[in-house]
């Protein structure tokens, strides 16, 4: 006890993780669960969740769903399908197809969420959200990713469902970039702070916001600036990749979605973020799988699958940055803070050994599917199917 106390107070992060590993000290503070041994390696946390993540529909759900239920229990299902899921009729039948797809005895609990349109009604929103059918509402401002044609250009014609939301505690999951064709890309989510997001905040007081796949050192600031109504998601790739992942050495379509990857400092500015502790920040993968046609091709879709390699990818970030302790706060438990949600009971189990072989692509039956491809050997392998 004595010599854990002395390495605790005097080892610095990744050393408290080595010591934890050698068995000197807990690695997660008192309550948490996160333990390793020296000799198995082994990290348990509670079960993750998914904060952001795309389904699809039809047979390219069927195919990716499995991915997410082998190791999330739930996931905010984002609603930007064609057409889009705008009412609470449409997220309850997609609710419903959702739990028809689920593989026999997976424990999968889908979060439904309704796209934001300029007609959207808010008794509906407020309805569905009362009911437990929702669990956020989304913002896509019109024309900023993958099918989103039917979002918001008026922000003031939105303005009496957001002060319902504020009203009744329902979140509001924004993509935040501006679509203005004179703003350069790699810009958008640092203009649509300023220009769209603060605002809509400072009119509506009490509105709960979820920054969604947060890809900039500006979007960074902007939540640690602002201690209530606000968190964010960041996804496992923009841990990962920068703008030269997308373009050096040819065109890599496998690592374009939206917001684009940005250049290291931002990239290096989120891994900070998501290994700080600061419960802000939580996973939300945006794990969006398009088929391989759709991607490699003259103007591929937006969007980068990663539900099935995502918990690996995540022990490699944390343990590189001596962090490991704080995976579970960023997997398992901010999300379900922030969305006044119990954590899950039961945990997973991570072992480290010999490189995990993921498959390249999955088989659906929309086509195949390419999976993430983080760049360097994954050693953690989630325990169980
Ligand atoms: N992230 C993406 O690049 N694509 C998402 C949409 C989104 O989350 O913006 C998709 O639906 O394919
Ligand atoms: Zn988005
Ligand atoms: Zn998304």
């Amino acid at each position: 006890m004595l010599r854990g106390f002395i390495a605790a107070i005097t080892l610095g992060r990744a050393n408290r993780v080595f010591a934890a590993r050698a068995g000197l000290i807990p690695l997660a503070s008192p309550g948490a669960s996160v333990y390793c041994s020296d000799m198995t390696q082994t990290l348990t946390i509670r079960r993750p969740d998914d904060w952001h993540l795309h389904l699809r529909d039809g047979a390219m759900m069927q195919g990716v769903l499995p991915e997410s239920a082998r190791h999330f229990a739930r996931a905010i299902v984002m609603p930007n399908l064609i057409p889009p899921v705008v009412t609470s009729r449409e997220a309850a039948a997609y609710r419903d197809r959702i739990l028809a797809a689920l593989p026999e005895g997976a424990d999968f609990t889908p979060l439904m969420t309704l796209y934001l349109t300029e007609d959207t009604d808010p008794a509906d929103v407020a309805a569905a959200h009362s009911s437990g059918l929702i669990a956020a509402v989304k913002l896509y401002p019109a024309g900023a990713t993958t099918n989103s044609a039917s979002g918001v250009t008026d922000f003031d014609k939105v303005r009496p469902v957001l002060e319902k939301m504020a009203e009744i505690g329902c979140p509001l999951c924004v993509h935040g970039e501006v679509v203005d064709p004179e703003i350069d890309i790699f810009d958008r989510e640092a203009v649509f702070i300023d220009r769209v997001l603060d605002p809509i905040r400072r009119a509506t007081p009490g509105l709960r916001v979820v920054m969604e796949h947060l890809t900039t050192a500006d979007g960074v600031e902007y939540v640690k600036a602002n201690e209530t109504d606000l968190g964010a998601t960041i996804t496992t790739h923009h841990l990962i990749i920068t703008r030269n992942h997308i373009l050096v050495g040819g065109i890599k379509p496998h690592y374009y979605c939206l917001p684009v990857a940005k250049r290291a400092r931002h990239r290096d500015t989120l891994v900070a973020a998501a290994t700080s502790g600061d419960a802000r920040f939580f996973l939300g993968t945006d794990s969006a799988p398009h088929t391989d046609p759709n991607k490699e091709c003259a103007c591929g879709c937006a969007g980068i699958f990663s539900a099935t390699n995502t918990l690996s990818c995540l022990a490699e970030v944390f343990e590189r940055e001596g962090a490991l302790d704080q995976l579970e706060g960023f997997a398992s438990l901010n999300g379900p803070a922030f969305y006044r949600m119990p954590p899950n009971e039961d945990r997973i189990t991570l072992t480290k050994g010999a490189p995990v072989v993921y498959p390249e692509k999955i088989e659906t039956g929309a086509g195949p599917v390419t999976l993430f491809d983080p760049g360097f050997p994954l050693h953690w392998r989630v325990e169980g199917p």
